[in-house]
Parts: structure tokens; C-alpha cells; sequence
């Protein structure tokens, strides 16, 4: 039987029941330089909320990783059609209702700007109301360098540990926009379980 909208609540039609508007979903980006960790905190977190997961490197052109596996940090013009893309994955989740988690390093408020118009009634500015999150996993520059060393090392990833200079001096965190913050070299299930909490009651998600 069809639902009709009553007050904002959707009410069986005929039957008398009201059932509450399904929770809009929400999208935690895991944020921060090259190799703090956001890829393997945000693919657990995804799977503790049995929910989608987005992988900002995925959405790269061959061209911007090429330029990255040369040691060349990307220019803003660069990052543009890449950050849209992963606006407009994180829009297809809100749209359906959908909690998703994203892993993009978001260094710049600019660049954060683009993912929260993913929250298609963004009011630039207006953080708190918007269901874009932002976590950022920080972690002194020894242990960020080691670990994308480490990993560069392992031959897995086209990020350069040269590059790592660059994306400290790019990150920035404005007090005003909320952002979580969260010691990097906590285990990363600590992380999860700590982030799964602070959003809790916004989340769409019951599979946790
Ligand atoms: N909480 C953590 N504690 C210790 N090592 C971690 C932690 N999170 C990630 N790592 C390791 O650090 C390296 C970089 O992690 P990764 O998730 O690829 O970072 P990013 O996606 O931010 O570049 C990997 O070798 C990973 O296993
Ligand atoms: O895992 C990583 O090392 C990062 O996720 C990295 O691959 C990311 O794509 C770059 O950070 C590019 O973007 P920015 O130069 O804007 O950080």
C-alpha cells in the first residue's frame, strides 16, 4: 500500500500507522595527508556500517597519477574534476537515504567546500547542519614520512614519500567547521569505534 506524507511523517494509508521519515544518511570523509591512514580507517569504518565506501584514489585520471608517481604534488586545477567526482558520488548516497565513507585527503577548505555540495541543501557555511563529516587523522611528520616510505617501499601505491612535504604544508583545519580530529597512531579499530560513536545519532546506519 502506498505511504502518504502527514506532518512530515509518512503514515499507511488506511491502516492508521505512522512510520518516522527514514534518516537522510550521512557521509564521513576520513581526511588528511598521504599516509595517515584514512584508506585503512575508512574501509573498516564502511564496513562497520555496512555501508558504501569511496575511495578518493580510485578517482583520480591515469594523468594526475602519473604526475603524483613523479614526485609532482597536483595544482588545484588538477584536483577540480577529481573532488567533483567524488561530490557527486557522495550525492548518489545522500540522495538514496544511504550513509557512505569516503577517504580523500581534503586537504584545503576549498577542497572540502566541493565534497560537502555532495549534501545537496549545503548552505556554504553552514557546517554543523551539513551531512558531509569530516574526520582527519593527524600524526607527526616522523611517522607519516615513515609510513609512506614503508609503503612506497612495498611497491603498492604510486604516492612518493617526496610528496609528503607538500601535503603537510597544504593541510589546513579551520576550528569553525568542526572537524574531528583523531591521533593517527591509535589502533585503527580505536578509530572506528571512536568515530562510529561521535556520530551515532545521525547516522542512517543500524549495522554496527
Ligand atoms: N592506525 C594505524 N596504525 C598503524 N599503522 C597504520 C594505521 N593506519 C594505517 N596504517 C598503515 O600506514 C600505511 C598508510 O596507510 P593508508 O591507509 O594507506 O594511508 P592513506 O590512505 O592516508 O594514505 C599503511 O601501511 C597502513 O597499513
Ligand atoms: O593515499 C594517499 O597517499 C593519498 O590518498 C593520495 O593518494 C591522494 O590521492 C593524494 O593525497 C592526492 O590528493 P592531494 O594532493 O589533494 O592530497
Amino acid at each position: 500500500m502506498d505511504g502518504e506524507t502527514v506532518g512530515g511523517r509518512s503514515a499507511m494509508a488506511g491502516s492508521g500507522l505512522l512510520r518516522p521519515d527514514p534518516a537522510p544518511g550521512l557521509a564521513i570523509v576520513v581526511m588528511g595527508v598521504s599516509g595517515c591512514g584514512k584508506s585503512t580507517v575508512a574501509a573498516m569504518l564502511a564496513d562497520a556500517l555496512g555501508c558504501g565506501f569511496v575511495e578518493a584514489d580510485d578517482h583520480h585520471s591515469h594523468a594526475n597519477k602519473e604526475k603524483m608517481s613523479r614526485g609532482v604534488p597536483l595544482t588545484d586545477e588538477d584536483r577540480l574534476p577529481w573532488l567533483e567526482s567524488l561530490r557527486d558520488a557522495i550525492r548518489i548516497r545522500l540522495g538514496h537515504g544511504e550513509d557512505v565513507v569516503v577517504s580523500c585527503s581534503a586537504l584545503r577548505l576549498k577542497y572540502r567546500e566541493v565534497l560537502r555540495q555532495g549534501d545537496g541543501a549545503y548552505k556554504p557555511g553552514s557546517y554543523a547542519a551539513c551531512r558531509v563529516k569530516f574526520v582527519c587523522l593527524e600524526a607527526s611528520t616522523e611517522v607519516i614520512a615513515e609510513r609512506v616510505r614503508r609503503r612506497a617501499a612495498e611497491g603498492g601505491h604510486f604516492m612518493p614519500a617526496s610528496l609528503v612535504r607538500s601535503q603537510l604544508d597544504l593541510l589546513e583545519i579551520n576550528a569553525a567547521e568542526g572537524i574531528t580530529v583523531v591521533d593517527a597512531t591509535l589502533p585503527a579499530h580505536a578509530i572506528v569505534e571512536a568515530t562510529i560513536a561521535q556520530f551515532r545519532d545521525e547516522l542512517a546506519s543500524t549495522a554496527c
